[in-house]
Formats: structure tokens, C-alpha cells, sequence
């Protein structure tokens, strides 16, 4: 696959997304989708030894072809494109129901992929979750490339697997090159963590 509106032209913050929807073909979207699905199920199940063996010929077949489809990071899709999740799997998804220059609402729900233990989240996916957020509002339009200097998190109560969340960002302060942003993720009118940041805009010899 060549990607036509591929950019490094100078100016570009880092974490620009370099295409669009249009440059990956029908099923590149669906596919991760059906793989989060799987991530979910493959946590949630206990397998019988043949269905192990299958798949772990399945993996290995399709991780040998995807070795000859190998590109440098600038032409990577994954995390650089334009669709929910940006187009990589490390991140659960969101939707956003607010964005705003200084402030960005939305809901997730994390699936079984994302169980600690006790049917609560793993406790650094939501740090996870947090840079995710956060970071995409510091590197917001207009705003020059920052890079996450501190996530202070509290953990206020057990974040449920497998429920909708609901998470904001907002900018709290800028003082010259440090964005101050906060954030909380709850449930219902339950105060699940919150966090307190700090992005430093990069200097020009930073990346
Ligand atoms: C579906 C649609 C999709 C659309 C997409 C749209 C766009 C989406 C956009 C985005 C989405 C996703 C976004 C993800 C974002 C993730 C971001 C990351 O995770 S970045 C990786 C982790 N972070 C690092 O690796 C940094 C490593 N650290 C460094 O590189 C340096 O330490 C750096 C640049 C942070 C600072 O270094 P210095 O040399 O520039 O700065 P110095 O001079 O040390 O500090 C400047 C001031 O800041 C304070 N400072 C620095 N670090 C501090 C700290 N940890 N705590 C408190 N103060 C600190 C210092 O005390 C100083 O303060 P005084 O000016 O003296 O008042």
C-alpha cells in the first residue's frame, strides 16, 4: 500500500496524525476492531489445547507475513492516523463528546483485555488512558508539540471493567513552555481517579 498524503514537511507537530482514513483501504479499521474484540475474548477464555495449538500457528503464519511489510516509523499507521484509537491497540478506545480549545469530555469502557484482578481496571491502563487524553489536548491545534513531563494520578475508587466511563481534560494553567492539564475519569457520580499533569512544549532540538 502507498500512502498518497504522506507528510514530514517541517512545522508538523510529532504526534500529527499522517493520514486519513481514505489512504488505509476499507479494511484497516475494521481489522483492529476485530482484534480488539479478540484482545477482550482471548482474556476472558480458558482454551482447550487444540484451539491454543491453531492459534499459535495462526500468529505465527500471519506475524512471518507481516514481516516483509515492515516500514520506518514516519510511514507506520499505527498511532498516526485520523480514526477512533489513532490506529494502534495500546490504548483502549474513546469517544469524545466535547472538544473545546482548553477542555476535551468523553466515555470509554474498558473490556476484559484491561482487567487487573476483582473485575477493577489494571491500575496503569489508566494513566494510560490519561497521557492519551491529556496529551492529545496539549498537542492540540495550534499548540506546539509538547511531551508529558509528570502524570500524578490518584486512584479514588475501583475503575469497573466492562462499564461505561465517562473522562474529562482540561487545560488548568499555561506558564511559558508548561501546560498544566487535570482530568478525572468516573462512573456514574463516582469519582474514579483523577490526575494532575504537566506537558513541557519541546524545543526546537527536542523530539
Ligand atoms: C481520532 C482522531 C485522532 C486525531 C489525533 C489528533 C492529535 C492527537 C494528539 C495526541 C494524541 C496522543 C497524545 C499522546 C501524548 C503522549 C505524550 C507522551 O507520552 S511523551 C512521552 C513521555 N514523556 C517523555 O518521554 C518526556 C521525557 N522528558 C523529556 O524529554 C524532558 O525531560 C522534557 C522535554 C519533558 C523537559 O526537558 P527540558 O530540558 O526541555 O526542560 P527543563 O529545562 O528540564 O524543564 C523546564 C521546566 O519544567 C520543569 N520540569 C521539567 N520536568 C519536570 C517534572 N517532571 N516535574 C516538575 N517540573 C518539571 C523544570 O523544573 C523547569 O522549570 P523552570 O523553568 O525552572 O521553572
Amino acid at each position: 500500500m502507498e500512502v498518497a498524503s504522506a507528510s514530514a514537511e517541517p512545522g508538523r507537530t510529532w504526534n500529527s496524525p499522517h493520514w486519513t482514513a481514505d489512504d488505509i483501504g476499507p479494511d484497516f479499521a475494521p481489522m483492529l476492531d476485530a482484534m480488539r474484540v479478540f484482545h477482550h475474548r482471548l482474556a476472558g477464555a480458558r482454551l482447550p489445547d487444540d484451539l491454543t495449538e491453531e492459534m499459535r500457528g495462526i500468529f505465527e503464519r500471519l506475524g512471518e507475513r507481516l514481516l516483509e511489510h515492515q516500514v520506518p516509523e514516519e510511514r507506520q499507521i499505527a498511532g498516526r492516523i485520523d480514526i477512533p484509537g489513532r490506529g494502534q491497540l495500546l490504548v483502549p478506545n474513546y469517544e469524545l463528546d466535547a472538544v473545546e480549545p482548553d477542555f476535551l469530555a468523553g466515555r470509554l469502557t474498558y473490556g476484559r483485555h484491561f482487567l487487573g484482578r476483582n473485575g477493577a481496571v489494571y491500575g496503569g491502563a489508566i494513566p494510560l488512558l490519561f497521557d492519551s487524553v491529556l496529551g492529545r489536548l496539549a498537542n492540540g491545534p495550534g499548540r506546539p508539540a509538547s511531551r508529558t513531563a509528570y502524570l500524578h494520578v490518584d486512584y479514588r475508587s475501583i475503575t469497573p471493567i466492562e462499564t461505561e466511563l465517562r473522562f474529562t481534560a482540561e487545560v488548568a494553567r499555561q506558564e511559558g513552555r508548561k501546560r498544566f492539564i487535570r482530568g478525572t475519569l468516573s462512573h456514574g457520580g463516582t469519582l474514579c481517579a483523577d490526575v494532575d499533569a504537566l506537558f513541557l512544549v519541546l524545543r526546537p532540538h527536542q523530539r
